[in-house]
């Protein structure tokens, strides 16, 4: 994990998109603008985070608020995101947990309408900052979707375009030692090291969420967000994202959205309840699996809602 600060450059300098907007684009075939202006700070006074104890995290946000349109769809989240835990968010559809997932590295500017106002510092740093280059800030804050969505390009080139674009490989062997590297920690290496030229598309859907994962560690990431990573995969696939979720604790921080509260409870350290809009409760997720504080998650968690 590096702690060096990337270069501030503003968004409208650098020609091309962060893995993630790529990654989204793939996805759902367009990206619409950004709006960096529209993060302006919220005009609620702020609430202190949630402490569950620890070093400092290395995220905070601190009342968040996201808004589409005039509907507030998130109303004051303060959350911490820690280097060496894994946090979920969980809640009934609808209550905002990717909504705020995508505030944790901006992707929100890519929604037309979308404002967020707060503060979410990294490592200390306010990320919602007009200034803040966000193409950095999402190789520095990486991301996987629900759908796993390989570019429509070779195994190797899904994993070796954020190092091209964000120029860190000097040439051809140390890009494939990033490649290597990235595919290894993915558990992804033995299956494709002998088709790295094939598409990426023709793996199958669980090698695609790991090649999706292999593209974000690419980056040299601090944070990883991953946003029901394991929905559109088999419980064999799932288990095995699990697992790697479990290996890639304590390299970076990992921030997980789930509709599953065995997976929450099974992959994460800590975990936030969401509830139409409102973080109700975070905390250690031992804590809130057994003995929540709040009846909302009392509720939730033995399946009254949701
Ligand atoms: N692009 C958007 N434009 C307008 N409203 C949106 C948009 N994305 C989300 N919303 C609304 O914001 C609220 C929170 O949605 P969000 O997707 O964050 O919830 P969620 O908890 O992740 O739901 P799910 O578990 O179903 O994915 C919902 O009311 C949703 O309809």
């Amino acid at each position: 994990m590096t702690d060096e600060k990337q270069p501030i450059l503003t968004n409208s300098t650098v020609p091309f998109p962060s893995v993630a907007v790529a990654a989204e684009a793939a996805r759902d075939g367009a990206v619409t603008g950004t709006e960096p202006d529209a993060l302006a700070s919220g005009d609620a006074p702020a609430r202190q985070p949630d402490q569950v104890g620890g070093p400092e995290p290395k995220m905070r946000a601190t009342d968040v608020r996201v808004f589409y349109g005039q509907k507030e769809a998130l109303k004051g989240v303060s959350i911490e995101v820690h280097d060496d835990k894994v946090t979920a968010f969980i809640g009934p559809s609808g209550c905002g947990k990717s909504t705020f997932l995508r505030c944790l590295n901006r992707m929100n500017d890519t929604i037309a309408g979308a404002r967020v106002t707060g503060t979410i510092l990294l490592d200390g740093e306010d990320i919602t900052a007009p200034e803040m280059d966000v193409v950095q800030l999402r190789a520095r804050v990486g991301m996987v979707f629900q759908k796993p969505n390989p570019f429509p390009k070779s195994i190797f080139e899904n994993v070796a375009y954020g190092p091209r674009i964000h120029g860190l490989a000097q040439g051809k062997d140390e890009l494939e030692a990033i490649v290597e590297k990235s595919l290894r920690r993915a558990g992804l290496w033995e299956e494709v090291k002998d088709r790295l030229a094939e598409s990426g598309t023709a793996l199958s859907g669980g090698q695609q969420q790991r090649l999706c994962i292999a593209r974000a560690i690419a980056v040299d990431p601090e944070v990883i967000l991953m946003d029901e990573p394991c929905s559109a995969l088999d419980p064999i696939a799932t288990a095995k994202i699990e697992e790697l979720i479990h290996e890639l604790r304590g390299r970076y921080a990992i921030a997980i959205v789930t509709h599953n509260m065995q997976q929450a409870a099974r992959v994460s350290q800590r975990t936030a309840f969401f509830h139409l809009g409102e973080l109700i409760e975070y905390g250690k997720t031992s804590d809130i699996f057994t003995n929540p504080r709040e009846q909302r998650t009392q509720d939730y968690i033995t399946g009254r809602y949701g």
